[in-house]
């Protein structure tokens, strides 16, 4: 029997960009990055006030590129900041849009995901998706405890591209994702080590403004003490400091730039202080799949290095030269998230899976 055709599109929106695809079921047709002028948003108290432009300017590169968008199965984006809720496919409803419009839990451009795809697709009445969100929380409770009573740890991941990722792992050996035990770490503007154990990310650092490495980005764990003078400082408000937390540490505070590729250029020509830096991010990364081999008690499968950093050659092998005695090494560079959304849509409409529902707050 010939399959069944279902064209999808899916988008990724990130602070200054969206990623678009267009899949005939997961074999990519079409791919665009929408790159947006930080003027552009200015005007918007936001980030859910962005979604008019994004959809303009997603409707516009579909038609410039031929793409009828009357013969789209559906829409599916990245999705955000949610309540947390476990791994999949979610439909997106009005509970869920809700949600992201008031950014409950923060601001991260994935929030618009959700937002944007519902807004193309309700206007084609077909139905909108959201894949493995940010938010997706399968931690075991152990891993929950911080150490202070009263603040738990939190899931906050690049769940979409750590799960397409080890369940390929999983598919090319021919085994199943619950029976593989992986170590996946994703290096993008944020970093996230995740344990892969019967099915589940059992334990992961929160990769927004929680713990873990510091990234491109990103401050990661940092001392408590000194975090709370800074507070009642006087010198940063909340917000400017969560910015600061979330958009101007790691490697931008020390160095004043997120490119890497830049910065890779300035350890070529002999710049000790980014080598320094760089190094310290690489080893804090190592550091952290130390942590998650004892998670696995030692029996690991593989490590798996995933997302756009792990393109640098230099910083693969500084983390690498640290691990590979723990187990095998796999690099994955590369975010993959719109085959991982389209993948995440297909196994949906070919009901292999059901898609399942953002509870709203009573329930
Ligand atoms: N092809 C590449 N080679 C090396 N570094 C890259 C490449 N693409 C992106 N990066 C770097 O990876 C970091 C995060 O990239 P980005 O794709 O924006 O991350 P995210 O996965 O969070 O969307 C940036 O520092 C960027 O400079
Ligand atoms: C919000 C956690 C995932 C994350 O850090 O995403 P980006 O690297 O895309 O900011």
């Amino acid at each position: 029997m010939q399959e069944q055709h279902h064209r999808i599109l899916v988008l990724n929106p990130a602070s200054d960009a969206t990623k678009i695809g267009v899949f005939d079921n997961d074999i990519l047709i079409m791919e665009k990055t929408l790159h947006h002028s930080s003027d552009a948003f200015d005007e918007f108290a936001s980030l859910a006030d962005q979604s008019a432009v994004r959809k303009q300017a997603i409707l516009e590169a579909l038609d410039e590129e031929g793409m009828n968008v009357s013969n789209l199965a559906a829409v599916c984006g990245r999705g955000g900041l949610l309540r947390p809720i476990e791994g999949g496919t979610y439909l997106v409803n009005e509970a869920m849009l809700e949600d992201l419009q008031k950014g409950i839990l923060g601001q991260h451009a994935s929030n618009l995901g959700g937002i944007v795809a519902y807004e193309i697709a309700s206007g084609l009445n077909i139905p909108s998706f959201i894949v493995d969100p940010v938010v997706v929380d399968e931690l075991s409770p152990l891993a929950r405890v911080s150490g202070f009573s009263g603040i738990e740890r939190k899931s906050i991941f690049h769940a979409l591209n750590q799960k397409a990722v080890a369940r390929r792992y999983a598919k090319e050996r021919g085994q199943s994702y619950e029976e593989v035990r992986l170590i996946v770490a994703h290096l993008g503007k944020g970093i996230t080590v995740g344990v892969h154990q019967g099915g589940k990310v059992v334990d992961v650092n929160n990769g927004l403004h929680g713990d873990g490495p510091f990234s491109m980005e990103r401050a990661g764990t940092i001392p408590s003490g000194d975090l709370v003078e800074l507070c009642f400082s006087g010198q940063y408000s909340r917000r400017e400091m969560l910015l600061k937390l979330v958009r101007n540490s790691g490697v931008s505070g020390y160095l004043g730039t997120s490119d890497s590729v830049r910065i890779e250029r300035r350890i070529k020509n002999g710049d000790l202080a980014a080598k320094s830096i760089f190094d310290a991010m690489a080893y804090q990364v190592a550091k952290e799949i130390g942590a998650a081999s004892a998670v696995l008690e030692g029996r690991i499968d593989a490590i798996i290095l995933t997302g756009s950093l792990v393109h640098g050659k230099a910083l693969t092998e500084e983390i690498t030269k640290r691990i590979r005695w723990i187990s095998d090494v796999v690099v994955v560079p590369g975010e993959n998230e719109l085959q991982a959304l389209a993948e995440g849509a297909v196994r949906v409409l070919r009901n292999e899976e059901d898609a399942k529902v953002y509870p709203a707050l009573s329930e």
